[in-house]
Parts: C-alpha cells; sequence; structure tokens
C-alpha cells in the first residue's frame, strides 16, 4: 500500500492525480500571472523564527477563541466554492472533518450542498460567507417580474432603475443572511475584494463549467450556459454585485443580529474603516491570489492592518499558510487565527472527509510541535520577538 502524505504539499499532488485538469486548474489557479499566488506562499518562506529555549514545554495549548466560540487551535476552514467538484460529498464532508478537528467552517456562497444540508450533517460552530448579489428575485416574483424589467426598461428612469437594482439584490442577500440565521450559523463573513472575478487564464482555456449552487436556486436566474470563455465567469457576473460599497456594510448590520467580518482587507486605511464601520473582524486576504494579480502577499501586510485596527476586532489572515510555522508566523505578526482555502480542498479531493481531516490535523500537529520547539506552550506566548522578516535577518544571510 502507499504511504499516505506527510505534509500539505503531498496532498496537492494527490488531488492532482485524483482530478480531472479542469478542477484542478481552477481550485489550484490564480488571476493572470499567478504573482500573487506565488508570494503568497514564498513570503512566508521569507521569514525566520527567533526560538526561545529552556521554557516548559511538556503541555502546549493550542485552544483559543473567536467572537467568543471555542477553537481548539487557531486555523479555520476558508470558504472555497463548488466543493463537488473535489468529491461527491463536497461540503458535507469538509463540514464533519471540521467538527472532528473542532475547527470553525466558513461555508462558501457559492457551495453546492445548501446551507441548510451542511447545517444538518453535523453539530458545529459555523459561519456563512456572503458574496452581495444582484439578480432577480425569481421566488417572489417570479417570470412576471423579469418580463416587467425587460418590457419597461427603455421608459424607466435612471433612478427607477437604481432603486430595481437595489430592491433585487438587496432582498437575495436578506434571504441567504436569514437562512444563515435560522439554520445555525454563528457569523457572517462578506467577501469585499470580488466586485468582479478575476481573470483565471486557466479556466478561460478549460471553458470551466461550475456545478449548481443549491443556495441561489429559486432566488437568481444564471445563466451560465453562454458560450465560449470559462461558465464561472458568466456565473460571477451575473450572481456579483460590483455597486457593493460601504454603505451596504451598514445595511447588512441593520438587517442581522450576526455578527460581520469583513474578507479582503490588505490596507490600513481599508482596516480602520472597517473598524468605523462597526464590524465584528477583519480577514486579511486577496482570495488566495484569485483575484488582483500584484497585491502584495498576505503575510507581508499583516502588521499594517494589525496596527491601525489595535485591537478592536480580531485579524485573521488566509493565503498560503502550508505549514504549522506559517501559522506561528502568522500569530507572531498578530493575527488571531488563520484560514486554509486549498489545502482542505485537496484534502477533499485526495481522501474526501478523512482527507480534510487529515490535512487539518496535521496543520494542528505542525503548529503544536512548531511551539514546543519555539518554546510557547500556549498561544499567548507567542509575541512578535520569535519572528524575524527580511530585513531584520542577520548580515550574514542578506
Ligand atoms: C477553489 C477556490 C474557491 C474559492 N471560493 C471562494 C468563495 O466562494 N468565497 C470566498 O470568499 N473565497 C473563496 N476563495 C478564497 C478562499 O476563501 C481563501 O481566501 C484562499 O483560498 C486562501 O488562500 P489559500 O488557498 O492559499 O489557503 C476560494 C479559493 C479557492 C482556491
Ligand atoms: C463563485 C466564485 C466567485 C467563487 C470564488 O470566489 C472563487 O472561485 O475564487
Amino acid at each position: 500500500m502507499e504511504d499516505g502524505p506527510v505534509n500539505l504539499r503531498e496532498f496537492q499532488e494527490l488531488a492532482k492525480r485524483n482530478l480531472p485538469k479542469m478542477y484542478y486548474d481552477y481550485f489550484s489557479g490564480g488571476a493572470e500571472d499567478q504573482f500573487t499566488l506565488r508570494e503568497n506562499v514564498e513570503a512566508f518562506q521569507r521569514i525566520m523564527l527567533r526560538p526561545r529555549i529552556l521554557v516548559d514545554v511538556s503541555k502546549i495549548d493550542m485552544s483559543t477563541t473567536l467572537l467568543g466560540y471555542n477553537m481548539s487551535s487557531p486555523i479555520l476552514v476558508a470558504p472555497t466554492g463548488s466543493q463537488q467538484l473535489a468529491h461527491p460529498q463536497g461540503e458535507l464532508a469538509t463540514a464533519r472533518a471540521a467538527a472532528a478537528c473542532n475547527a470553525i467552517m466558513v461555508l462558501s456562497f457559492a457551495s453546492n450542498y445548501s446551507l441548510e444540508d451542511v447545517a444538518s450533517t453535523c453539530n458545529a460552530v459555523r459561519f456563512y460567507q456572503l458574496y452581495v448579489c444582484s439578480g432577480f428575485l425569481n421566488k417572489l416574483f417570479g417570470p412576471l417580474f423579469d418580463t416587467f424589467c425587460l418590457r419597461f426598461h427603455c421608459f424607466i428612469t435612471c433612478s427607477f432603475e437604481q432603486f430595481l437594482q437595489v430592491f433585487k439584490r438587496r432582498d437575495v442577500s436578506a434571504t441567504l443572511l436569514q437562512r444563515a440565521e435560522r439554520n445555525g450559523y454563528k457569523a457572517i463573513v462578506v467577501t469585499v475584494d470580488t466586485p468582479r472575478l478575476g481573470r483565471r487564464e486557466a479556466d478561460e482555456k478549460n471553458k470551466m463549467i461550475i456545478p449548481r449552487n443549491s443556495n441561489l436556486e429559486g432566488l437568481i436566474s444564471v445563466d451560465a450556459d453562454l458560450t465560449g470563455g470559462s461558465k464561472l465567469e458568466a456565473y460571477a457576473s451575473e450572481t456579483l454585485d460590483p455597486s457593493l460599497s460601504w454603505k451596504d456594510i451598514e445595511w447588512l448590520k441593520s438587517i442581522t443580529k450576526l455578527p460581520i467580518i469583513l474578507k479582503g482587507i490588505i490596507t490600513a486605511e481599508d482596516a480602520r474603516k472597517a473598524v468605523d464601520a462597526g464590524v465584528s473582524g477583519i480577514v486579511v486576504s486577496n482570495h488566495g491570489g484569485r483575484q488582483l494579480d500584484y497585491t502584495p502577499p498576505t503575510i507581508s501586510v499583516l502588521e499594517e492592518v494589525v496596527k491601525a485596527v489595535s485591537g478592536a476586532v480580531p485579524v485573521l489572515l488566509d493565503g498560503g499558510v502550508r505549514r504549522g510555522t506559517d501559522v506561528f508566523k502568522a500569530l507572531a505578526l498578530g493575527a488571531k487565527a488563520v484560514m486554509i482555502g486549498r489545502p482542505v480542498v485537496y484534502g477533499l479531493a485526495a481522501n474526501g472527509e478523512h482527507g480534510v481531516r487529515s490535512v487539518i490535523k496535521m496543520l494542528q500537529n505542525e503548529l503544536e510541535l512548531t511551539m514546543a520547539l519555539a518554546g510557547c506552550p500556549t498561544l499567548r506566548d507567542i509575541t512578535r520577538n520569535h519572528v524575524m522578516i527580511n530585513h531584520e535577518r542577520p548580515r550574514s544571510l542578506l
């Protein structure tokens, strides 16, 4: 029998072997030159550790809390869409695996299983990721509404048209929020780096097709049958609302009791605006290098964001986390926790629920060992002094 993977990178190799090229390219790929995709990983490799010795590390405690919820480690599952392309059990398998590891899963807006199905598959703390949508609320108005809009399109004044846009979009998002609340999701993660889809050239070449998004059934009519190019692009341009702005965050806050976390902030300026807008958390993320290429690797801007926020809300990071040492580095630079995207999908493609569980456990075990070797028995013991970033490295290495 073949030996199993010994690190997260080997899960990627297994996933590549198991998946059709189109799906593997979708999961692994980034935008345009894929500079940010590569840098997310490589930037971690430019940070060195400064371990402290002769600390009693006979017991290591990785447990922590986020928004008052307990987690066995500071590792969450990032929202990734279309998980059924990796495994037939898709998000159900991921949810069960995350629950078994006491890790919070953020369910993607673009999930294949509905948020109700995922909620009922196991009992665990779970967040829901929202893209604020544009599109028709077919369930309430049906084809009549579509026809009305089309027929009178030429006669409608600009401001009325704008009113309709806001009305349509808000109802779909509000419906999704209510469903998330009813089904016990504990926070809403609003992704703010995707007013439009980044250009993923492999998806274009492959004419990427996507499976159905159960959450939107009856809510948005998505015509993903457009010929040529990536169907994902067609799907995204019919669902994502490019007019989303800070005032919509106020509106979202007014229609849900759940805490709102903004995902996709990479500057101090926006971090301060997010705190002023009253959000409950921030995820430093560049969408795993899939949106705007040539944005900096997330680990390189984490400190800037953490300083700007100055403890007002928890700051999370995702992008390129592949080792326990990466988690440690992010925590040393001020993150409350990290999220992992692709490694979870690779685990799913390699071996379903069991594969995802192995990925999360492997990263947790690596973090535990790192803490022991660095002289940090608890997460509170990890400080800025435990890492050295590029310009702080010893002269001998320059
Ligand atoms: C295949 C794939 C699908 C994704 N789908 C979503 C999504 O639906 N919503 C979202 O907010 N982010 C999505 N992301 C971005 C992730 O949440 C996360 O930011 C990113 O994967 C982190 O980088 P990593 O893959 O290097 O861990 C997706 C990422 C991948 C790789
Ligand atoms: C439906 C998409 C916008 C999913 C996504 O966020 C991604 O593929 O990166």
